[in-house]
This record gives structure tokens, sequence and C-alpha cells, in this order.
């Protein structure tokens, strides 16, 4: 058995960035820039209007009370997307509209609030200082400013952002492509007639969703069956993939047989078994010129091996770091744990707050590795490290949150 952190290592090592691909702006939330977003144009590209109201020269206006107006010869309008083509000369207004260019000759925007409007005159009835309610040019972005920097993953905001930088396209890392293959003969599709031992599987199709949350393309290859034939006939589906994820078959049992089969000859494999707990039995080596990933059958661990291996490896290929920004998390225990044993254990746990807001993760008493139903309730994973002494609740706890993935506004 080796170390989480060393297994994590030995894994990563051997996967990079994959190669970029072009994608048109609204394909591309959720993907991850390989470049980086360059401004093609400035923004606003010309002075704007803040507020609907009347473009004046701030000079004329700067004895103007609300009881005393100053009168300004109205020599024309400016609207969103029709600009006034001539000058705003001494003593004379534009009236003007929200994101309207600000004409020559004037240099501030009064709100028509503050004005009171006949054919010829707009009568001003507060002094402002030159540059009120403009935007200027570039005041948001300029040309050929850098925007977004390679290696984000793009969210609503970001799209936006690049359509307002006048970009159709963007050049983001080719999607993962995973392909999952689950393996026993007692398992069966959902929806299948179950045989009087046969159980769902819950893991292949997991861990496509994991994979798909995480941005990669999934293929579910079936069910491989306990045997040589079944187990390398469905594998081959692998090809050309970018990993293959097996769950189960990954013990020492006498029908474990991932392992001895799909293992290139001559080729070691980098990790056998690791100290954790959910996931002991966990391999990663090659199959077929491709990288395999050996997850264990019980369906908790085949989830949590599947967040602290296969969504970093999946970032990796995405060109993201292994881990998301911001961590390490942390929280109070909610409950006293036991003195650990030289797993590092992974406690499936709720979250709550307490009356100050501090954070607090509170274990399940039951933390088996075939409890799906808590699996699939649970906040956060409570980390604890091997040999861990006795925790006592109140003691602070680092955490995983259960949540992000590709999506985010
Ligand atoms: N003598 C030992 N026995 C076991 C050990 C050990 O160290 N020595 N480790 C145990 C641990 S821990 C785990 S985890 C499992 C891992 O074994 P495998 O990866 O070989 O998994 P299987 O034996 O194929 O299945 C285990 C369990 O999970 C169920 N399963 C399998 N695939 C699915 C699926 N796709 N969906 C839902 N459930 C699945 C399967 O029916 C078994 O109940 O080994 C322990 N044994
Ligand atoms: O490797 Mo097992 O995952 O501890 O349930």
């Amino acid at each position: 058995m080796i170390p989480v952190a060393e297994a994590r290592a030995r894994i990563l090592a051997t996967f990079g960035p994959l190669p970029a691909e072009t994608v048109a702006l609204p394909d591309a939330l959720g993907r991850v820039l390989a470049e980086p977003v360059v401004a093609r144009l400035t923004q606003p590209p010309f002075d704007a209007a803040a507020m609907d109201g009347w473009a004046v020269r701030a000079d004329d206006i700067a004895r103007a009370q609300p009881g005393s107006p100053v009168a300004l010869r109205r020599i024309g309008e400016s609207a969103a997307g029709h600009a006034f083509a001539g000058t705003v000369g001494p003593g004379e207004a534009v009236r003007i509209f929200t994101g309207a260019p600000v004409p020559a000759g004037a240099d501030a925007v009064v709100m028509q609030e503050d004005c009171e409007a006949d054919d010829g005159h707009v009568r001003v009835g507060r002094a402002v200082a030159a540059g009120r309610f403009i935007r200027s040019a570039g005041f948001d972005f300029t040309a050929r400013q850098e925007l977004i920097p390679r290696g984000r993953r793009l969210t609503a905001r970001d799209v936006a952002l690049a359509a307002g930088a006048n970009i159709p396209w963007l050049s983001v890392h080719r999607r993962p492509r995973v392909a999952v293959l689950a393996t026993g003969d007692e398992i069966a599709l959902p929806g299948e007639p179950l045989g009087p031992s046969q159980i769902v599987s819950t893991n292949a199709l997991g861990l496509c969703a994991l994979a798909v949350a995480e941005g990669a393309i999934a293929l579910n290859l079936g069910i491989a069956r306990d045997t040589a034939e079944s187990l390398a006939a469905l594998a081959a589906g692998a090809a050309g993939c970018d990993l293959l994820v097996t769950t189960g078959g990954a013990a020492a049992g006498d029908y474990d047989l991932v392992r001895d089969v799909l293992a290139d000859k001559g080729v070691t494999l980098a990790v056998q078994s690791t100290a954790m707990r959910p996931g002991k039995a966990l391999m990663f080596g090659r199959a077929n010129g491709v990288p395999l990933l050996g997850l264990p059958g019980n369906p908790v661990s085949s989830g949590v091996t599947g967040l602290i291996f296969l969504r970093p490896i999946l970032r990796v290929l995405q060109g993201l770091p292994p881990d998301e920004p911001g961590g390490p998390h942390h929280a109070r225990l909610g409950a006293p744990l036991r003195a650990n044993d030289r797993r590092e254990d992974y406690l499936r746990a709720t979250l709550s707050r307490t009356a100050d807001g501090e954070l607090v993760a509170t274990p399940f008493p039951r933390q088996d590795s075939a409890i799906t139903s808590l699996y699939a309730r649970a906040d956060c994973l409570v980390v604890r490290p091997p040999h861990a002494p006795p925790a006592e609740a109140g003691e602070r706890v680092t955490i995983i949150p259960l949540s992000g993935g590709c999506l985010s506004v």
C-alpha cells in the first residue's frame, strides 16, 4: 500500500494538457482556455452616455441651480446606434440616451430629471462637473488587452466578456475522452430484470456522470463478465480514448481479473493499492497503450476514488491545476472520532453552521463503503490522515466539499 499523496503524484505525473481546438463562443461554457482571450476592440469604443439626458459643456451650466436653471439651445439628438454628427458649441445641448456616443464639444451629461425641455431649448437645473455621466472610450477595456488568462475554466460571465470583446470563437483544450467499464457477473444495468444474486450497476453511471461534470466526454463500455475474454473484448472499446476507468475486479479475489488481463505484458503498474479507506483496491497503469485507472468495486469506494484520482486527472488533461484553487477547506468536527489506523480515511459527512457562522462537519455514524444512500446525501468528505489520534468534537479537520464541476456562472 502506498500513501494517497504518492499515488496521486505518480498517476498525475503521466498526464498533461490535451491539445487545443477551436470552438464557437456559445459552446465554450465550462471549457478551459488554451490561449488567452485578447480584446479585439476597445470598450466602449467611444465616449458613451451613462444616463438619458442632455449632452452639454459643463462650463455653460456651472451656475445652474434647481430654482434658477440655465437655458441651452437644443441642436440635435444622439441615440444608441445613431450618433449626432455635429459639434456642441457654447450655449448648446444635444438630447442623448444611455449608451449613445457623446457628441464632440460636449464634456458632460445632465440627467433628464434635472432638465425641462421645449421644442427649441432645454433648461438645465443642476450644475455638473466635466466628465459626469460619461463612460469614456476604453473605460471597460482596450483593444489587445488580455481579458481572460489561459488555463481558466470559462464561466457564463467569461462568455459574455469574450462576446463583448468581439470574439466569435475561442481556443480551448480538447475534452478528455474517458471510457468506463464495469466488471462482474453479478452486475446488471438499471432497468434489466435481475437474477437471484444480481445487483444493479451504480458505479459506471456514477463515474460517467462525474467525468461529464468535470468536462469530459464519457463512453460507457458496459459490463464485462468475470472472464478474460469478456473483459478484453469490452476494454477494446477504449482504443483512442485518453483514459480507461474500470470499476470492480481490482482486489485479489479469484475473479478479480482486471490487473492480469488488461495490464500490458511487461508493464509494471505504477500503483497497485493505496493506503486509503475507502479505496484500497486501486491500480494505475496502461492497457493496450491507454492509461488505465482501476477503481474498486464497492460503490462508495468507486465514487471516492473517482473524486481523489479521476477528477484531478481530468482537470490536468484540460489544462487546469489538479485541485480547485482556494483549498484546502476546513471545518469543526461535529462528533468525536476514534484514532485512525494506517489508511487515510475519507468520511462521508454533513455540513452545518454554528450560530456564529462556523462550518461544522458531522460524519455519518455508518461509514461502510457500500452505503450509497449516505454517500449521495453527504455534503463533504472529512479527511483523516493515517494514524490520526482520537479527535474531540470541535476540533479542526480538513474537508473536501462535494460540489463544483464544470458549469459555473
Ligand atoms: N480478502 C480481501 N477481500 C477484499 C479486500 C481485501 O483487501 N482483501 N478489499 C475489500 C475492499 S476494501 C474492496 S473496495 C473490495 C474491492 O474489490 P474489487 O475492486 O475487486 O470489487 P469487486 O470484488 O468486483 O466488488 C466489490 C463489491 O462491489 C460491488 N460492485 C462491483 N461493481 C459494481 C458496480 N458497477 N455497481 C455496483 N456495485 C458494484 C460488488 O457486487 C461487490 O459487492 O474488495 C474487498 N474485499
Ligand atoms: O478499498 Mo475498499 O474501497 O476500502 O471499500
